[in-house]
């Protein structure tokens, strides 16, 4: 186990900022913090670095116990949005910093910057002053001074958010090819559910202090815990119903699923949702609404007001007003416990 936090606890300005967080990152493990602004990601992340004492709880890293190493000295190293590279100095100079710090001899110095500078794609900038560079190349000296000093863990606090969504995906890239060469334990904070889903071997989604569920990126987005979870990956309609002998009753659908007896909120996103026209329905468009590629229909059933979204090729010849039948992908249906 390469970090774990038991039962940490924030409180800063009186306030309790992180409530009894329990969390393990394996070795080489790339997870995500992702959730909502305000829910406590960079507290966390600063906690760990050991920037901010926890009130409660211990933090162990590598199996020994970090709370008195001060933060200088812990091998966790964050790159921040804004990079926080030394403005006066040059490239190569920002980069050798840490393995100064490291006690490395000043020709090895040259070799290893050098070689991290060819990794991040910046050959010959060495002699370059930082405040004369891009963003996306500030962004990759950054990367490659937080990887000179050697972290036991890698913390990310939003660090593509100030970059052009190309660069974003180009930076995306870099990271994971240079945290799967190094198998360096990441843990990426974002509020970016597209980012942390692509990433992650993990990710813990948080909410208001807490950790609402840690998991892959798979189960986090088709087996949400609730519907904190559920709505922030992509929102729908819920309708209310049991599941008796593998049959899910509502006053609206019924139709079998294999699934333990209980009440359930069944969550309908629109990818779940397909239609075909028809004069007796009761499922109205009410909107169509071009996205691109496809159109998304806003539908409203005019005996129950239940309204559904649907997401149809751009092809379709579904016009407002029209009447459509529903027809539910049951695979792409979330069903959470009542
Ligand atoms: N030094 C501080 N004193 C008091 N409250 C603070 C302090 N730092 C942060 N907070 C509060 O703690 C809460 C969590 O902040 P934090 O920056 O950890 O959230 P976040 O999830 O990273 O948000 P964002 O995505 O906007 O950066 C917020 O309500 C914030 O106002």
């Amino acid at each position: 186990m390469e970090l774990e936090l038991k039962n940490i606890s924030v409180t800063l300005s009186n306030k309790k900022i992180l409530k009894s967080i329990n969390l393990k990152v394996e070795n080489g493990e790339f997870i995500s913090l992702l959730g909502a602004s305000g829910c406590g990601k960079s507290t966390m992340l600063k906690t760990i670095a050991g920037i901010i004492k926890q009130s409660e709880g211990s933090i162990l890293l590598g199996g020994n116990i970090a709370d008195k190493i001060p933060a200088y000295r812990r091998r966790t190293v964050i790159v921040f949005q804004d990079f926080r590279l030394f403005p006066h100095m040059t490239v190569l100079e920002n980069i050798s910093f840490p393995l100064k710090m490291l006690c490395i001899h000043k020709s090895q110095r040259r070799k290893e910057a050098i070689e991290l500078l060819k990794k991040v794609k910046l050959e010959g900038y060495e002699d370059r002053h930082v405040n004369k560079m891009s963003g996306g190349q500030m962004q990759r000296v950054a990367l490659a001074r937080a990887l000179a000093a050697k972290p036991i863990v890698l913390l990310l606090d939003e660090p593509f958010s100030s970059l052009d969504i190309n660069l974003r995906k180009d930076m995306r890239e870099l990271v994971l090819k240079l945290q799967r060469e190094y198998k360096i334990t990441t843990i990426l904070v974002t509020h970016d559910q597209e980012e942390a889903l692509t990433m992650s071997d993990r990710i813990a989604f948080m909410h208001n202090g807490h950790i609402e569920q840690y998991d892959t990126p798979e189960n986090i987005f088709k087996n949400p815990v609730n519907t904190i979870v559920a709505d922030y990956f992509l929102e729908g309609a819920y309708i209310h119903g049991e599941i008796i002998n593998n049959k899910f009753i509502s006053d609206l659908f019924n139709f079998n699923i294999n699934k333990e007896n209980g009440k359930y909120k069944c969550l309908i996103r629109p990818l779940a949702v397909k239609v075909n026209k028809d004069d007796n329905s009761n499922f109205e468009v009410i909107e169509k609404v071009y996205q691109g590629d496809n159109y998304l229909l806003k539908l409203n059933n005019t005996s129950s007001n239940l309204g559904l979204e649907s997401i149809v090729p751009d092809s379709v010849d579904i016009v407002e007003g029209d009447r459509v039948n529903i027809e539910l992908e049951k695979d792409k249906l979330i069903f959470i416990r009542e």
